[in-house]
């Protein structure tokens, strides 16, 4: 399997992320020749594919169609199995590219040693150009126990578990957290989410937070605020019983059948050896990058989560469209042209969100107008059966500019790239409040949600 290895390729790129494979088959498309090295052959596509969104989505739908876990577990399965090798064929069928299986570590600055495979074969590389696109990976806290206890999880391993925990708890209740959480109970586990911030969702404005609280506990899913969890251990039976102390000073411990830390990420750059190439790294060992996302190092780009930028897949490849705009002398090489960003996490129903909300616009200073309406008033939800959470935008009073928009309701990951476009277009409210959409669809709330303006 795969093309021969070559001593000398004009690009070199370091795992196999959104931005590196979209990278390497435009440049493969343009003759150049280029070797998309990745560490694993579980991980052709990267993480998304393998081990983060398609995964976690899928499971997510699946539990909401009641499909039970095992059987979600096996459908899970085969996309990502799908999704992996026609990835891995999508770069390899291109006749100047070639996926070469293997970890990368630096030699020198245009110069890498790849350990191939299972085997102890090592080849060194050259190339002109290098690009790393070697992600991230979870960050665990030094918790007594957490590293030795048995049936303690990341969300990768997690994920690989094909029976479903009776009892889980979660350590962390943000982005995986929270997915985790709603996704498990659905599927019928019992959930505790211990997160150590003091508040729930503390970006959020409080009645944000507070709909989201009130929907994910109706749920049955336990979530403690400033919680310290200070010990993990196993009981006789394997299980896994976790020390906590409360705001108040009062110990309580739990008892699970597992515990996912969900605590954040770290950059993936173990065995890299940077400082072979000199290449710089942040605080927090993120690889530094100007504004083009190169590194200090002349012909070193780094690109997706690995540069300390946002962790998203749509972030890594819109870093991808910043380097080749670069490579081609077109107009988007900075990462200061990029427009507002939309994020979503994938609870039941969604949370999404672009720009300011009303406690950061007043704290920015903004003459503001906020509007708020429940989903319940959506005739779209009724039909979807689920009238949970509600809608709110922030506009800037003196340019009827949309500042922000927060969504919590069905259809909420969709609905947000249509604020997301009025935003980035430099729309007038207005317009968002007086276009015809489709009905019944979700997207209409719009005209009723602007009209309160
Ligand atoms: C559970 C979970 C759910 C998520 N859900 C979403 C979501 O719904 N939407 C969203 O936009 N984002 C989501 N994210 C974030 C998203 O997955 C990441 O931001 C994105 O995958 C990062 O892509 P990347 O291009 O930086 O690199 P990655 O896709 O992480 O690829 C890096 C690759 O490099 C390889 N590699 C590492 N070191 C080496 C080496 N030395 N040599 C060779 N290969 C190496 C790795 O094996 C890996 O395949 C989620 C993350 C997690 C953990
Ligand atoms: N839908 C999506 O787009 C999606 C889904 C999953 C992940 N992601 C990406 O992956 C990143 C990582 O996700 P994540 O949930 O691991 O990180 P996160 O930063 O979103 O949340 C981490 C949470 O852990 C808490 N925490 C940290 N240390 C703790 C401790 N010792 N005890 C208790 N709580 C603690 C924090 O207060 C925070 O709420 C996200 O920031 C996001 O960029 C995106």
């Amino acid at each position: 399997m795969g093309k021969n290895i070559e001593p000398h390729y004009d690009n070199l790129i370091i795992g196999f992320g959104k931005g590196g494979k979209t990278l390497a088959a435009w440049l493969a498309k343009k003759g150049q020749q280029v070797a998309l090295v990745e560490m694993s052959n579980k991980m052709y596509g990267g993480s998304c594919i393998n081990v983060a969104c398609i995964p976690t989505k899928t499971l997510i739908k699946k539990a909401e169609e009641k499909v039970p876990y095992q059987k979600a577990y096996g459908l899970k399965n085969d996309l990502t199995s799908f999704l992996r090798e026609l990835n891995y064929e999508k770069i390899e069928e291109l006749p100047a590219a070639a996926v070469i299986t293997g970890k990368a570590s630096f030699v020198s600055p245009n110069e890498v040693l790849v350990k191939i495979g299972e085997s102890k074969e090592e080849k060194r590389i050259t190339a002109d150009r290098i690009f790393i696109n070697t992600g991230s990976k979870p960050f665990v806290p030094p918790i007594p126990g957490i590293d030795t206890v048995k049936n303690v999880y990341t969300s990768i391993s997690l994920l690989e578990q094909s029976r479903l925990p009776e009892k889980l708890v979660i350590i962390g209740g943000g982005f995986i957290g929270l997915e985790f959480a709603d996704m498990y109970a659905k599927f019928g586990a019992e959930v505790t989410v211990l997160d150590s911030a003091e508040e729930f969702l503390p970006k959020e404005d409080k009645d944000v937070a507070e709909e989201v609280f009130k929907v994910l506990t109706g749920r049955k899913i336990n979530i403690v605020t400033a919680a310290t969890v200070q010990k993990i251990e196993n009981t006789d039976h394997d299980k896994v019983r976790v020390e906590y102390k409360k705001e108040t000073g009062e110990t309580v411990f739990l008892e699970a059948s597992a515990l996912l830390v969900a605590t954040g990420r770290k950059p993936m750059t173990e065995g890299l050896n940077l400082e072979a190439a000199g290449i710089k790294t942040d605080k927090k060992g993120y690889i530094e990058v100007d504004a083009s996302l190169k590194t200090n190092v002349p012909n070193i780009w780094a690109m997706g989560d690995i540069n300390g930028g946002p962790q998203f897949t749509y972030i890594s490849l819109d870093d991808f469209r910043i380097i080749r705009d670069q490579l081609s002398e077109a107009k988007y090489t900075s990462v200061e042209q990029r427009k507002l960003v939309a994020s979503s996490v994938f609870i039941t129903p969604p949370l999404a969100h672009i720009g300011l909300r009303e406690r950061e616009a007043l704290e920015k200073g903004y003459e503001i107008k906020v509007a708020k309406l429940p989903a319940a008033s959506v005739v779209r939800a009724r039909i979807d059966g689920d009238t949970s959470g509600l809608l709110k935008t922030v506009v800037d009073t003196k340019t009827n500019k949309i500042l922000g928009c927060t969504l919590f309701c069905t259809g909420a990951n969709e609905m947000i790239n249509t604020i997301q476009v009025a935003i980035n277009c430099g729309l007038d409210y207005k317009e968002v409040r007086d276009t015809i959409y489709t009905h019944p669809s979700m997207a209409e709330a719009f005209n009723d949600l602007y009209a309160q303006i």
